[in-house]
């Protein structure tokens, strides 16, 4: 079997437009452009360059954008004021605090002080919670991009075993969460997995989000699955995934590439967030 490219720059490409139409009726019916609030501290370049292609994404589709770079030095006290200033702010609908923080900075305390209805991360307690509960919410980005992708091949979630790598409060974590929402059977896997390769063989849908290159090889997984990587690393000046793509491709059924897989969606359902966060005024 060869797999079938899931491209995730071509949906998200559909997702932007569908996107612009709706600010567009937005726009006319109440009079509101939607607004996104993107704040970044220190010189990391991958952030700014990530921050970029926010700014550009909103640019693109007809929303304001408004970005603070900040320096590192930075305190907490003063990035909380800008939050609290942006939480009052009536053109900003979402805010976004880059991660990861400077040093020093307390990463859980400033995601708190976003308003919920301002949380387009959807990193914030209330909205971690409420997609626990199976409550509509703000949902973390990349792992609403990722249920997209799936839901894109067409194959039926529901009674599919789903295996997912990584725990982390951003990505793996939420990402179990919507699959289980959608009706499939979830193993979440972590560093303290023992024998991964027994868990990731029996995948139905494999969701890798480790940011270990290499870490899926052929021989791991089950003829036929979909496979989506989000793992994201750079070697040797390239953007590599967690999985050997030449060897999946020839027994996964679906499987995204990196780039171009889930980095695209991330995007795309920031802007779709900002959206919703601006609808819900
Ligand atoms: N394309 C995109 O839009 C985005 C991509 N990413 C990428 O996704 C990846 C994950 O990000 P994030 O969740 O923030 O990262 P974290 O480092 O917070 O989490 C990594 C997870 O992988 C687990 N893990 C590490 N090594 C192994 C292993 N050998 N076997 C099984 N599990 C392992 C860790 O386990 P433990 O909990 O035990 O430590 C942890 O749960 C990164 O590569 C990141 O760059 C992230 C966000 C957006
Ligand atoms: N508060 C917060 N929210 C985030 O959503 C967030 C964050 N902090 N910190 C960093 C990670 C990373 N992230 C990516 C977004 C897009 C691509 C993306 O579009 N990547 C392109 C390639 C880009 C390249 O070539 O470097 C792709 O995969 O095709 C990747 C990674 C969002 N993150």
């Amino acid at each position: 079997m060869t797999a079938k490219i899931l491209d995730g720059k071509k949906l998200s490409k559909e997702i932007k437009e569908k996107i612009a139409n709706d600010i567009k009726a937005l726009q006319k019916s109440k009079g509101i452009i939607p607004g996104l609030a993107v704040i970044i501290a220190g010189d990391d370049e991958a952030s700014h360059v990530y921050v970029s292609m926010k700014e550009k994404a909103c640019e693109s589709v007809g929303m304001y954008s408004k970005s603070f770079k900040l320096p590192g030095t930075i305190t907490q006290e003063e990035l909380l004021k800008i939050i609290d200033e942006l939480n009052d702010d009536e053109k900003i609908h979402g805010i976004l605090v880059q991660l990861p923080l400077p040093p020093g900075i307390d990463e859980r305390m400033v995601n708190e002080r976003i308003l919920p209805s301002k949380d387009i991360d959807g990193f914030h307690a209330i909205n971690h919670g409420r997609l626990f509960l199976g409550e509509d919410s703000l949902i973390p980005c990349t792992p609403k991009g990722i249920i997209e992708l799936i839901k894109y091949t067409g194959v039926p979630i529901s009674g599919k075993h789903a295996v997912v790598i990584g725990r982390s409060n951003i990505v793996g974590k939420p990402t179990a969460m919507l699959l289980l929402r959608e009706n499939a059977t979830v193993t979440i896997c972590h560093s303290k997995t023992k024998d991964l390769t027994s868990h990731v063989r029996s995948a139905d849908i494999l969701v890798s989000a480790a940011g270990i290159p290499n870490l899926v090889r052929g021989n791991m997984v089950k003829e036929g699955a979909i496979v989506i990587d989000a793992g994201t690393r750079v070697v040797e000046d390239k953007l590599v995934g967690d999985v050997n793509f030449n060897e999946v491709e020839k027994i996964a059924s679906w499987l995204t590439p990196v780039p171009g897989g889930v980095g695209p969606m991330t995007i795309a359902m920031l802007l779709q967030n900002t959206l919703k966060a601006a609808m819900m005024k």
